[in-house]
């Protein structure tokens, strides 16, 4: 069966052997059941050709068949008609035609029919037909419709059928199988031949015989067990055609797997390309960054260089201008003690000049150091500001790199993904695994180079940065060093410089007289219109830009012809400087900010504003913006911080005090309780008052906030020409100590000065039309303004002994500041207008009689000066020989 089924495979053509026993033989006989159809032909013709004595009475039988094409009923049963070629050809050809072959051929004889009423008496075995003709169409009938197919697309057009309808008989095999089953379907539907019994005749006649039925039966027993068998055949070819299409579909699968590898194997090569453009997209920006910052790094480095070289090149310049005035200074300072005597007084004015001026230039060298060590500390700034933005570049270099290396990882990753994919890929596609897999490594290798440059690339930045930072650090180490070097020579010199104008200076206050005067002349409100004083100024000889005296014309009744006016002695009077309508606090504070210094340098100061009410005494010592004591303000606490570069440290203290009525009062005092009056310590050397403490002042601003205190809760009081007029004496005093450390911490020096600046009440005389209080008031104001000029008359005579301040609290109060040693400065104050011309001149006089007694020593350097400035005229007329000598 095996062997058969095999041979069905072969041919395309499966025939049971069964199927071969299709013709009845005789059971005797020596036919093989066991052959297929081929064999059936073979055993009809080994039928045909046995000896006669193996087949009785089949002569019989012969003469009774007719041939085919004769007009045997047999033959022309409608459904069986066969011509005779054909019939020829049957029996002919049944030895090699195999079954299907002739089933083709009944199947073309489509108009054959069989006459069932057709005996087969007297027809040989071997002449009756081997099949029954079929009783329908056998070959299937193609469509007219139908496209012709090659044979790929019929066998794919099969293919789908068949997916369709697993057991549509489309293939070539089916279709023969088809039309083999409708053939067998035909012989099975096929009526028993009638045959007339005929009990002389051998057996195998018999067999045709339904009154014997056994052969039959037999017949019919194998045609059951064909039928059962052809079912198997029938079974076992769908099964067959079922896995061929199973065969067909898993092809498909397949097919489709390539096609999506393939898909895959693209997309992976795509990725592939981009991911290779991104590595050389993140090396050229690596190459691109390194070299950004070896630019920032050149440029820095140029910067260091220029600004050290800079430095160092205004650090000379500065220290050849310190050493040049240094000289001169030593110069000069030969020169005056060489020329002490007689001469010295002539050439002081000029000395003194150069002083200031040098002291000037000092001091302005000094700030331009200041200044300059502040642009360097800028400089510095700037430098770690740069540094700073260094450093943020560098950070976001490499935020861009660590960016740029997540990029990578996710990269990295991603080709993990494809890297896995790929593999899957590689496992269905043995093909490509390797081509694939080689292309997976390249990648990753190149990905690793990759990852390994980027690495080391990460590692010179990093060498980069710490190289710049060191480098950086070493410029700015070895410029703080050379800073602080040379700002120590700096300061050593500058110290010694401080020393030498220390002494300069105080040779100089002395020159100057402990008791000056100064005039100030306010400005008319209208100076067309309102009547003025005629004042004649008169230049001052040591500067002509500057007046220190004033020509006031006077009149006089003529005594020869009463009531006419005549011109009388016009009033002289000479100041250290006179202020007029021009002049501003500026040009007032510059003139006495020397006094101010004094004090930094321990003396005992007291600026006194005097003149009648509303000439200008609070503008000039208070004005917010510009008057002395704000501007005092200033200057002391700039004065300490400059000190404090020279070693010395400074402390501050204050105290607002009022004078009203001849008893002191604090004016920081709550003024909502009635002020207690203070007591002054009378024999203290320093300023004491009992019951009252001195208030400390760190800062600028806590002086500041002292005196708008004071000045709220000062007493004034409303008289008919000025609103705010001060009916009392205000006094700001200021105590000032400093002391000087050496380096282990020894006060080496000391210094303890007193700044007292008085706006005094105003001076005119008291008018009885104001009232009462205001009369008494200005009483009081007068006698102690007079007590103040005796004891300052007094000190400007030299006359220190026996001077009693106790008299008045003013004089008491200001005693510590008025003695030995100490200096002060009176302004006096004065109107312009005409109709005030008494007591302008009256408070000039004050002033006259306080300044009226100058130094002997100042007449003199006066009177040499004049001198000195007349020998030089007559020189300049004589020649210029004479004019350089006058020159100098
Ligand atoms: N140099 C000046 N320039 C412009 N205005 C001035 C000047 N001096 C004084 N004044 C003005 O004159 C008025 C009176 O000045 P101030 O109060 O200073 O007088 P005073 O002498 O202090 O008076 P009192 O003795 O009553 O206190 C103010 O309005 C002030 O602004």
């Amino acid at each position: 069966m095996e062997a058969e089924s095999m041979q069905f495979r072969a041919s395309g053509i499966q025939k049971p052997s069964k199927i071969s026993t299709g013709i009845p033989r005789p059971p005797s006989s020596s036919i093989s059941t066991g052959s297929g159809l081929h064999e059936m032909t073979s055993s009809q013709s080994n039928v045909r050709s046995q000896p006669s004595s193996s087949i009785p009475a089949a002569h019989g039988l012969k003469r009774s068949v007719p041939a085919p094409g004769s007009s045997d009923p047999f033959f022309q049963h409608p459904d069986r008609v066969y011509s005779q070629g054909q019939n020829t050809a049957v029996q002919s050809d049944a030895k090699r035609v195999p079954l299907s072959k002739r089933a083709e051929q009944f199947g073309a004889s489509t108009t054959s029919t069989y006459q069932p009423t057709q005996s087969l008496r007297g027809m040989a075995l071997k002449d009756a037909p081997a099949m029954p003709p079929p009783l329908i169409t056998f070959l299937p009938q193609r469509s007219p419709k139908r496209k012709r197919l090659d044979a790929k697309e019929q066998y794919q057009t099969q293919g789908e059928e068949a997916q369709m309808d697993p057991v549509a008989p489309t293939t070539p095999a089916r279709k023969v199988f088809d039309r083999f089953e409708m053939q067998w379907n035909c012989i099975r539907k096929t009526p028993m031949i009638t045959m007339t019994p005929s009990p002389k005749k051998g057996p195998y006649l018999s067999k045709y015989s339904n009154t014997t039925g056994y052969v039959v039966s037999e017949i019919e027993e194998k045609l059951g067990k064909m039928d059962s068998e052809f079912q198997q055949l029938k079974e076992f070819m769908n099964a067959t055609e079922k896995s061929s299409f199973s065969v067909k579909e898993e092809l498909e699968i397949a097919k489709k797997r390539v096609a999506n590898l393939e898909d895959q194997r693209n997309e992976l090569q795509a990725e592939r390309a981009k991911l290779m453009d991104k590595l050389a997209d993140a090396e050229r920006e690596v190459r691109n960054l390194n070299i950004d910052i070896q630019d920032q790094q050149r440029r820095h480095d140029r910067y260091c260089e220029e600004m050290i070289a800079d430095h160092e090149r205004k650090l000379r310049t500065k220290v050849d201008d310190y050493e040049r005035e240094m000289d001169k200074v030593a110069k000069l300072q030969q020169e005056f003690e060489e020329k002490c005597g007689a001469e010295a007084e002539a050439r002081l004015d000029s000395l003194s000049n150069e002083n200031k001026e040098l002291r000037s230039a000092l001091e302005r060298q000094k700030r331009d150091h200041e200044h300059e060590i502040r642009l360097l500390n800028i400089d510095l700034d700037r430098q770690s500001v740069r540094m700073r933005d260094f450093e943020d570049s560098l950070r976001k270099s490499e935020e861009e790199q660590r960016a740029l290396q997540a990029h990578i990882d996710e990269n990295l990753k991603t080709i993990d993904r494809l890297r896995k994919r790929a593999e899957d890929a590689e496992e269905s596609l043995s093909k490509d695994k390797g081509h694939l897999g080689g292309q997976i490594s390249l990648l990753s290798q190149k990905l690793d180079i990759s990852s390994e440059r980027i690495q080391s690339l990460e590692e010179q930045n990093k060498a980069v940065q710490l190289e710049c930072e060191r480098r950086l650090q070493e410029i700015e180490q070895a410029a703080q060093k050379k800073i602080d070097e040379q700002t120590k020579a700096l300061r050593d010199k500058l110290i010694k410089e401080e020393e030498r104008r220390h002494k300069l200076f105080e040779q100089v206050q002395e020159l100057k007289g402990n008791i000056r005067v100064m005039c100030r002349i306010k400005p008319p409100a209208d100076k067309s219109s309102d009547a003025l004083i005629k004042f004649n100024p008169r230049p001052s000889e040591l500067d002509e830009d500057k007046i220190d005296g004033l020509i006031i014309p006077t009149e006089r009744e003529d005594f020869r012809m009463p009531g006419k006016m005549i011109p009388g002695e016009p009033k002289e009077f000479n100041f250290e400087r006179v202020f007029d309508d021009n002049c501003t606090n500026k040009d007032v504070f510059d003139e006495i900010s020397q006094l101010v210094q004094s004090v930094m340098d321990g003396k005992k100061v007291c600026i006194f504003c005097y003149g009648q009410t509303g000439s200008g005494k609070t503008y000039t010592m208070s004005r917010k913006e510009d008057g002395i004591i704000p501007r005092t303000q200033e200057m002391i606490f700039s004065e300490i911080d400059r000190l404090k570069v020279l070693g010395w440290e400074y402390t501050v203290e204050g105290s607002y005090l009022e004078v009203y009525q001849d008893k002191l009062y604090d004016l920081l005092a709550s003024r909502s309780a009635k002020p207690e009056p203070l007591t002054v310590d009378p024999i203290s050397e320093e300023l004491n008052i009992k019951g009252h403490s001195f208030t400390l002042l760190k800062e600028e601003k806590d002086l500041d906030e002292m005196v708008k205190t004071a000045d709220n809760n000062r007493h004034t009081a409303a008289t008919a020409m000025n609103d705010r007029s001060s009916r009392s004496h205000s006094i700001l005093v200021l105590k000032i100590r400093g002391v000087k450390k050496n380096e282990d911490g020894e006060i080496i020096k000391t210094r303890k000065g007193t700044l007292n600046l008085i706006d005094l009440a105003g001076s005119e005389s008291p008018d009885k039309a104001r009232g009462d209080q205001i009369y008494k008031e200005g009483v009081e104001i007068n006698l102690s303004l007079s007590y103040l000029r005796t004891v300052l008359s007094r000190l400007g005579q030299g006359k220190t002994e026996g001077v009693d301040f106790r008299s008045f609290t003013l004089t008491q109060l200001l005693r510590p500041s008025l003695g030995k040693g100490c200096r002060t400065l009176m302004f006096v104050m004065v109107s312009p207008l005409k109709e005030n011309e008494n007591e302008t001149i009256r408070s000039l006089e004050f002033a006259k009689d306080v300044s009226n007694t100058p130094p002997k020593q100042r007449i003199k350097f006066k009177k040499s000066l004049a001198n000195c400035f007349d020998q030089a005229q007559k020189v300049k007329m004589g020649g210029s020989g004479g004019a350089a000598k006058s020159k100098k």
